[in-house]
């Protein structure tokens, strides 16, 4: 979305494989991936369930280790995680025993994120205002719905303003109304702050509207099939959506992740002996 620095390479996936080891042998979940996220991108990686999405990105959050291959984040491999990579990941990251505004005070305690107290009760009011939580400041996340904590989830994250936002399937346990709220405050939060994004989503509606490119993946091992520049320069509003070349594009996208899903499904059939 930052067009003046695009030629800054933030990250390189670099022929990169993963392989897990399970009771019943090695599971290759990623295959030979190459491709760069360059400074102010906004990457969305659409592809079949279970196909290796999530795990491609846990590399880059420093969660998992290629098996071979390197990933790179400013040119240095990837040790683990590190603040300047903010995390949403499904159902991960808010912490019951502490109150939702607590949970958004976390992350802004940490040395490493550089804010100062006088701020931070600012920075919290902030984002409990932007996610709809300030009537539960004070509660904690077990009286929460699921969107909800989902909702307080995405706060802690973008509290800590982190430089490159890494979210897997954020919104896809909201409903319709809450998701295009998020997605248009996700777009807002770019607009204003030029952060670089890998998104994770099984919306190629999502993925369109969002995304400055989307890397579409392989049922599993997960590899690349296709990368797609998005030809719609931001500010993006909802009308998008209504374009003619939107809904072409869609389709496009639509078919390739449908014909990896068919791949998946073949995989997964039982060989009969007519065959
Ligand atoms: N730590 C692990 N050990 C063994 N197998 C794993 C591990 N983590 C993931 N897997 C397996 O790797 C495969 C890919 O999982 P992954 O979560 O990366 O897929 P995904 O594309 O993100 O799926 P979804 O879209 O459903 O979230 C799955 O078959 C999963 O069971």
């Amino acid at each position: 979305m930052n067009t003046t620095a695009k030629s800054v390479k933030r990250v390189q996936f670099d022929h990169v494989s993963l392989t897990f080891g399970t009771p019943k042998g090695p599971l290759k979940v990623v295959e030979d991936v190459t491709y760069d996220i360059n400074d102010g991108d906004f990457i969305a990686v659409i592809g079949p369930s279970g196909c290796g999405k999530t795990t491609m990105m846990s590399m880059l959050a420093g969660f998992q280790k290629p098996t071979t291959g390197k990933v790179l984040f400013d040119g240095s491999p990837v040790k683990g995680p590190g603040p300047e990579r903010g995390v949403i990941f499904q159902e991960y990251g808010v912490f019951p025993w502490l109150t939702v505004k607590q949970n958004i005070a976390f992350g802004l305690q940490l040395k490493a994120n550089h804010v100062a107290a006088s701020e931070r009760e600012q920075i919290c009011d902030h984002y409990l205002d932007l996610m709809g939580l300030s009537d539960f400041a004070n509660s904690h996340p077990k009286h929460l719905s699921g969107g909800m904590r989902q909702r307080l989830a995405i706060a802690r994250a973008y509290a800590v303003k982190p430089q490159f936002l890494l979210m897997d399937e954020p919104f896809g346990a909201l409903d319709a109304q809450t998701r295009a709220n998020m997605q248009n405050l996700l777009l807002g939060v770019l607009a204003s702050e030029g952060k670089t994004v890998m998104l994770i989503t099984h919306s190629v509606e999502e993925a369109i509207y969002l995304a400055s490119r989307i890397v579409v993946v392989t049922a599993r091992p997960a590899r690349i099939k296709q990368i797609i520049d998005v030809p719609f320069a931001y500010p993006r509003d909802e009308s998008l959506q209504e374009k003619p070349e939107f809904g072409e594009l869609r389709s496009h996208i639509r078919e390739l992740v449908m014909s990896e899903y068919r791949a998946q499904q073949a995989q997964m059939r039982p060989v009969s002996f007519s065959e």
